[in-house]
């Protein structure tokens, strides 16, 4: 009898365990979109205006995004002194193509660990313009799918020709290589032929909310807030 009830016990603390582990598991939106859409605008207002504000009435649960662009994170390797994959990441950017995923996933998975690792109720992640190709797909779906759940993509949307005009609008002061004619041509048939497939896959899965970000970024936060508001 006592067995069972110690048996019974530990199955019961196991299973809460469990459920904490689970409920304590990063939250990821991927922020996707054309080369100049808007996302790293956007993503700052998102950071900007939810913050980290304590909910008391919420456990002292922490609400708040951490934006993580990987776009950002190789250009930081690509500068870190001694980084063995600079030169490749800096031809890959200015090319316009997509870097293998294991440095990327590298990147994001210790950029992750180490903002939970410093705060651990930081888990709810904007990962800014990844996964952009099947390799991206794959090589998070082997890395992360089990360390961090995936809730929906947040598309930005807008014409090329839109996407184009931003970026050389921003290569006037950006020092950004990849800001010019020639890469944003190689740029934006990257994103047509290997990044809207992926947001496609993600669309037939039904986790996909497009905004339309042609608009006055105002505008497009707007939208962005009630759909954040909305999916809590
Ligand atoms: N809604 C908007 N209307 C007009 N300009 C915008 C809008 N959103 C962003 N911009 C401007 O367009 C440029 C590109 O924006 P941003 O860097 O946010 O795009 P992105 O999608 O993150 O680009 P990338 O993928 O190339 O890094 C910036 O100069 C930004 O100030
Ligand atoms: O997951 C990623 C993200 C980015 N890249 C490369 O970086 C540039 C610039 O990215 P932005 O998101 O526009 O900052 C992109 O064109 C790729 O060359 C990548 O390979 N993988």
């Amino acid at each position: 009898m006592l067995v069972q009830l110690r048996g019974a016990l530990s199955r019961g603390v196991s299973s809460v365990v469990y459920r904490v582990a689970r409920a304590m598991k990063p939250q990821v939106i991927f922020v996707l979109g054309g080369p100049g859409a808007g996302k790293g605008t956007q993503c700052a207002k998102i950071v900007e205006t939810y913050g980290y504000t304590q909910l008391s009435v919420c456990l002292s649960q922490t609400y708040g995004y951490t934006h993580l662009s990987a776009g950002d994170l190789l250009r930081g390797e690509r500068s870190r002194e001694g980084s063995e994959f600079g030169q490749l990441i800096d031809s890959y950017i200015k090319d316009g193509k997509i870097v293998p995923v294991e440095i990327t996933i590298n990147l994001l998975r210790k950029a992750m660990e180490e903002t939970m690792q410093l705060d651990q109720k930081k888990s709810r992640f904007l990962i800014d313009g990844f996964p952009r190709n099947h390799d991206n797909l794959r090589g998070w779906t082997s890395v992360m799918e089990d360390k961090a759940d995936v809730k929906f993509v947040l598309f930005f949307d807008c014409s090329d020709q839109v996407c184009i005009n931003r970026c050389l609008e921003r290569g006037k002061s950006s020092g950004r290589t990849d800001d010019n004619r020639e890469s944003l041509e190689k740029r934006i048939q990257t994103y047509l032929q290997s990044t809207r497939p992926i947001i496609g896959q993600y669309e037939r899965q039904g986790k996909v909310h497009t905004v339309d970000a042609s608009r006055s970024v105002d505008e497009v936060f707007a939208d962005v807030k009630t759909l954040l508001d909305r999916e809590g």
